[in-house]
């Protein structure tokens, strides 16, 4: 059940193949136990997912940083739930990050991560993690299928979309948790429209479930847009950006 990548342009393509190179199973940990990832989302006002994120295809290097001292300080910050970046060769993380968060914040953590095969999911869920990120981008027509193992496993998804079509793929398959990109992975480049264009739309086509707008989110008045819309914004580079990471996120949401 993998899917097909040699079609997957630019750095998303590079990325996603090298991952997929890489997947051989291994015994896995009893998983721990775990916070909802979609209930916290759910709560009063925008929630925040804040990224650890040391660097990036389009930042380059972030931030020299614990992960555990980055959650840690996001937590203090008002975090709903914290994304951990598990890609190690051009985002600089691990799933060891991942547990050792884990084993540090009550908080609900996401894998950020380029799944593309359903081991990685069995890892999402044995090192801690609430929920995974499904790439529609990446799975295609299989986004139903990574759906339904992460469902078997008890890992929630975060099913993220940067096109109409793949918007289209993505309630197709029944996602509950819905990620709008704005940046677009092949190329970089973001545009802030993208998200409250695609968000309406999904609602247009009657998705009542949890919206999450993501990537280049740096200040306040950039999330008026998402309000009354979104239940989520994920931001990454700007907080890890700040000098002070728990100073930075209560300024983005007040
Ligand atoms: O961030 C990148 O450069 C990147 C490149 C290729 C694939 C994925 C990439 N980022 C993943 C994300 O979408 C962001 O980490 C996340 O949405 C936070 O975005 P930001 O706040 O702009 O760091």
């Amino acid at each position: 059940m993998r899917p097909d990548l040699s079609r997957v342009p630019g750095v998303l393509g590079e990325i996603a193949r090298k991952r997929a190179s890489e997947v051989a199973p291994y015994p896995l940990p009893e998983p721990p136990s775990v916070p909802s990832f979609k209930e916290a989302l759910l709560r009063p006002g925008l929630s925040v997912i804040a990224e650890v994120k040391k660097q990036s295809p389009s930042a380059g290097v972030i931030r020299e940083v614990d992960p555990v001292e980055a959650a840690l300080a996001y937590a203090r910050g008002g975090a709903r739930a914290v994304s951990v970046l598990t890609e190690p060769h051009r985002f600089g993380g691990s799933l060891m990050d991942l547990k050792r968060v884990r084993e540090a914040v009550d908080l609900p953590l996401l894998r950020k991560d380029f799944v593309v095969d359903p081991f990685m999911l069995g890892e999402a869920r044995a090192f801690g993690a609430s929920a995974a990120l499904l790439i529609v981008a990446l799975l295609g027509e299989l986004t139903g299928a990574y759906l339904e193992e992460a469902r078997r496993l008890g890992l929630e998804a975060l099913v993220e979309v940067h096109t109409e079509r793949e918007l289209e793929i993505a309630l197709e398959a029944g996602a509950e948790i819905l990620g709008i990109n704005n940046r677009d992975l092949a190329t970089l480049q973001i545009h802030l429209e993208t998200a409250p264009r695609l968000g309406r739309l999904a609602r247009e086509r009657g998705y009542s479930g949890v919206l999450v707008a993501e990537s280049g989110y740096a200040r306040r008045e950039e999330l008026k847009a998402l309000e009354g819309l979104f239940d989520a914004v994920l931001v990454g580079t700007s907080l890890m950006r700040s000098p002070n990471l728990e100073e930075a996120l209560r300024q983005l949401v007040g």
